[in-house]
C-alpha cells in the first residue's frame, strides 16, 4: 500500500504534499533497478523543442534520471513522458520556485528555454527576452549543480553563451570546458544538404561547421567534408547559403508558428548523447560546438571539440581553409565579435 501511495503522489509531480524523502527514495529505488546512468535536466521542457527532446532523452539508455522544468505545462509533459517503458526516471518541475529542485545533482543541463523567431526576425531580435531567461537559469545552475555540463540552445546562441559564461564567472564557478553552445543543427543540416548534392546517405557524410549560430557566422567547411569530395563554385555557393539560411527556411515554412523544433530536438539529443558518452569516458567523441576558444582572436568560436569526462577537453584548430572559406571566416568574425560583446555587456550593466 505504501508503495502505491508513493506512486500515486508521483502522478502529480508538482504535488506540494509529496515529501522530498519519498521522492528520493522512489527515484533511488528505480535507479538501482535500472542501468546506471546520468542525471539530465531539460529547462524549457514543455516547449516546441523541449517536448520531443524530453521524449528522445527518455529513450537514451545513458540517462537514469530526467528532470523536466518549465514555467508552464511541465506536469502534463512529465505525466506523458513518464509512461514510456524505458529506464530513466522522470520528474517534473513547474515555475521558478521549483528551479533549484530541478537542478540539484544534475550531470547535464540542456537549455531550450526562451522565445523562438517569427518570419522577418533575426535571432538577435530574441536577445531582449532570452538574455534574461538564460541569466536566471544559469544563476540556478551556479547554485545547484555548478559541475554540470551545460548545453545551451536558446537563441541568440552567439550572445547567450557569453551571458552564461559571465553568470558563471560572477558566481566563481566558471569552467569553460563545461559550457557548450549547441550548433549541432547546423552540422545536421550541412550533412543532409551535402549528401543530397553528392547522392550519398547523410549518415555517411561529415561536414565541419564552424564560427557561430546565426547567418554568416555559420561557416560550413566544404573543403573538409568526409568522405573527401569536391564542389563546383555554384555548388559551394548554393550549399553555404542553404546551410546558413536553414533556420530561416524553417521559420518561413512554419509561417508564424515558430522555428525548427523537431530537427532541433534530434540535433540536441545527438549532441547531449555525445556529451554523455564523453562523461562516461568513451574515447574519440568529437562534435562541433560554440565554446570558449583560442582558435581565433575571439573569446568564443564554434569548432570541433573532443568531449570527455570534464566536458570539451580539447578544442580543435580550423585546419586548412580555401580562399572562399577564408573570406567567409572574416565575415563571420566581424558579426560574431558584435554578438559576443552584446552578451558580455548585458551582464556588465
Ligand atoms: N541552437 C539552435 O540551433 C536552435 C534551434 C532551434 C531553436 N533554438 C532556440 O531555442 C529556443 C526555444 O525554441 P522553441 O521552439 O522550443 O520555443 P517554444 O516557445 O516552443 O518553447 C520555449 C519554452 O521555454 C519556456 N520558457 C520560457 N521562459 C522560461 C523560463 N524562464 N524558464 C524555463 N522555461 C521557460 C516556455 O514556457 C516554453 O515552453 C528559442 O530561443 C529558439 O530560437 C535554437
Ligand atoms: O532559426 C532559428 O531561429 C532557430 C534556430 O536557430 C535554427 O537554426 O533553426
Amino acid at each position: 500500500m505504501q508503495r502505491i501511495a508513493r506512486l500515486s503522489a508521483h502522478l502529480n509531480p508538482t504535488n506540494p504534499q509529496m515529501e522530498e524523502s519519498a521522492i528520493l527514495e522512489r527515484v533511488n529505488c528505480r535507479a538501482k533497478g535500472g542501468a546506471p546512468g546520468f542525471k539530465v535536466a531539460i529547462l524549457g521542457a514543455a516547449g516546441g523543442i523541449g517536448q520531443p527532446l524530453a521524449m528522445l532523452m527518455k529513450m537514451n539508455p545513458l540517462v537514469s534520471v530526467l528532470h523536466l522544468y518549465d514555467v508552464v505545462n511541465s506536469p502534463g509533459v512529465t505525466a506523458d513522458i513518464s509512461h514510456m517503458d524505458t529506464g530513466a526516471v522522470v520528474r517534473g518541475f513547474l515555475g521558478q520556485q521549483q528551479l533549484e529542485a530541478a537542478l540539484t545533482g544534475m550531470d547535464v543541463v540542456v537549455i531550450p528555454a526562451g522565445v523562438p523567431r517569427k518570419p522577418g526576425m533575426t535571432r538577435d531580435d530574441l536577445f531582449n527576452i532570452n538574455a534574461g531567461i538564460v541569466k536566471t537559469l544559469c544563476e540556478g545552475i551556479s547554485k545547484c549543480c555548478p559541475n554540470a555540463i551545460v548545453n545551451l540552445i536558446s537563441n541568440p546562441v552567439n550572445s547567450t553563451v557569453p551571458i552564461a559564461a559571465e553568470v558563471f564567472k560572477k558566481a566563481g564557478i566558471y569552467d569553460p570546458k563545461r559550457l557548450l553552445g549547441v550548433t549541432m543543427l547546423d552540422v545536421v543540416r550541412a550533412n543532409t544538404f551535402v549528401a543530397e548534392v553528392l547522392g550519398l546517405d547523410p549518415r555517411e557524410v561529415d561536414v565541419p561547421v564552424v564560427g557561430g549560430h546565426a547567418g554568416v557566422t555559420i561557416l560550413p567547411l566544404l573543403s573538409q567534408v568526409k568522405p573527401p569530395c569536391s564542389f563546383t563554385p555554384e555548388e559551394t555557393e548554393y550549399l553555404t547559403k542553404r546551410i546558413q539560411d536553414g533556420g530561416t527556411e524553417v521559420v518561413q515554412a512554419k509561417a508564424g508558428a515558430g522555428s525548427a523544433t523537431l530537427s532541433m530536438a534530434y540535433a540536441a539529443v545527438k549532441f547531449a548523447d555525445a556529451c554523455l558518452r564523453g562523461l562516461r569516458g568513451d574515447a574519440g567523441v568529437v562534435e562541433c560546438a560554440f565554446v570558449a576558444s583560442q582558435v581565433t582572436e575571439l573569446p568564443f568560436f564554434a569548432t570541433k571539440v573532443r568531449l570527455g569526462r570534464t566536458g570539451a577537453e580539447e578544442v580543435y584548430q580550423l585546419g586548412p581553409l580555401n580562399e572562399y572559406e577564408r573570406a567567409g571566416l572574416e565575415n563571420a568574425k566581424r558579426e560574431l565579435a558584435i554578438s559576443i560583446q552584446k552578451g558580455v555587456s548585458f551582464m556588465k550593466k
